[in-house]
């Protein structure tokens, strides 16, 4: 397995500086639709990591326990329907304990013309998508989707083959995160810091790469795989500055959403 690398010059070729013509819909709108009684932690990590990455607006969508979650984290956040350039659905959710009437609803977003970044329990439902696509495994839910696309499960390392399968990008995480689109390369992302592995880290990851998404062209799946590279980029430079504010010691995921700002300003300012 080979796989080129990312920089910092790559990701701020992603990244746009507000201007004094920009309002909150032109600077990007990403729709969130993650957590559920079970898990209510992972839509305020993926709100807070989407607002942190510089959107106009961020729209939640979920159930009650959650959604006051993430109001009483981010009030700014609106939970009242209306149109996004981006999506971010599964993070928190079991596919099990999920209703047919969400089920039903995931499926027509899968099937709409705005991208969507499928994390966790919508990983399956994403298999039979139309729209543009980001899906973001760890390892063993790689493994589950090639298994679901008729690929050999055991194939770990095989993202382009899972990309060109699923018609959509794959970002498989891990201490080496790989990102494939179909048709295209490889690219190989290393965290920084090991601290990472912890709890919600890839709810966040799902809030940044979704708030990058919003503000690139859907049709272009350069443009797309590009903002999922640099999503994994920032993220693992926000746990590295993380992490260096606690003295190189532990990171929690919140940890790292509240260092995206800098990371973004850092490179806005190349
Ligand atoms: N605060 C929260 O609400 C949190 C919610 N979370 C959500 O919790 C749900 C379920 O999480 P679980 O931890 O039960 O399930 P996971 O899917 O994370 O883990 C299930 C299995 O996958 C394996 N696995 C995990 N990472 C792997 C990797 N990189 N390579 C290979 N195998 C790996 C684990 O060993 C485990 O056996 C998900 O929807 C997730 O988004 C988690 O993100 C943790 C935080
Ligand atoms: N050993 C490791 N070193 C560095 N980063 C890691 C390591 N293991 C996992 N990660 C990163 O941590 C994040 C974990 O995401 P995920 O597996 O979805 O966990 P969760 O569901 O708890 O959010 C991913 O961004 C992944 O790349």
């Amino acid at each position: 397995m080979t796989g080129r690398g990312w920089t910092g010059a790559d990701v701020a070729a992603v990244l746009r500086m507000p201007t004094a013509s920009d309002d909150k819909y032109s600077r990007g709108v990403v729709g969130i639709r993650t957590g559920s009684d079970a898990y209510p932690g992972a839509a305020a990590l993926g709100v807070e990591a989407a607002w942190r990455t510089g959107v106009g607006m961020v729209r939640y969508v979920g159930l009650r326990r959650a959604e006051d979650l993430v109001l009483a984290r981010r009030p700014e956040t609106v939970t009242a329907a209306g149109r996004v350039q981006a999506w971010v659905v599964g993070s928190g959710t079991d596919p099990d304990a999920r209703t047919e009437a969400e089920t039903a609803e995931l499926r027509e977003l899968l099937q709409g013309p705005v991208p969507v970044v499928v994390d966790a329990g919508a990983l399956s439902l994403a298999i039979a998508a139309s729209a543009p696509l980001i899906v973001t495994p760890h390892g063993r839910e790689h493994a589950r989707l090639r298994s679901l696309l008729g690929l050999d499960p055991d194939d770990a390392d095989a993202v382009v083959e899972t990309a060109d399968a699923l018609g959509g990008v794959v970002v498989r995480k891990g201490a080496r995160t790989l990102v494939a689109a179909p048709g295209g390369g490889l690219i190989a992302v290393d965290a920084p810091t090991s601290w990472l592995a912890t709890a919600g880290t890839g709810d966040v990851l799902a809030g940044i790469i979704g708030a990058l998404v919003a503000t690139v062209d859907a049709g272009d799946a350069d443009a797309l795989r590009s903002a999922a590279v640099s999503g994994v980029w920032i993220h693992g430079d926000a746990a590295r500055r993380a992490s260096i504010a606690r003295d190189g010691g532990p990171i929690t995921a919140l940890d790292v959403a509240e260092h995206v700002p800098a990371v973004v300003g850092s490179l806005l300012a190349r």
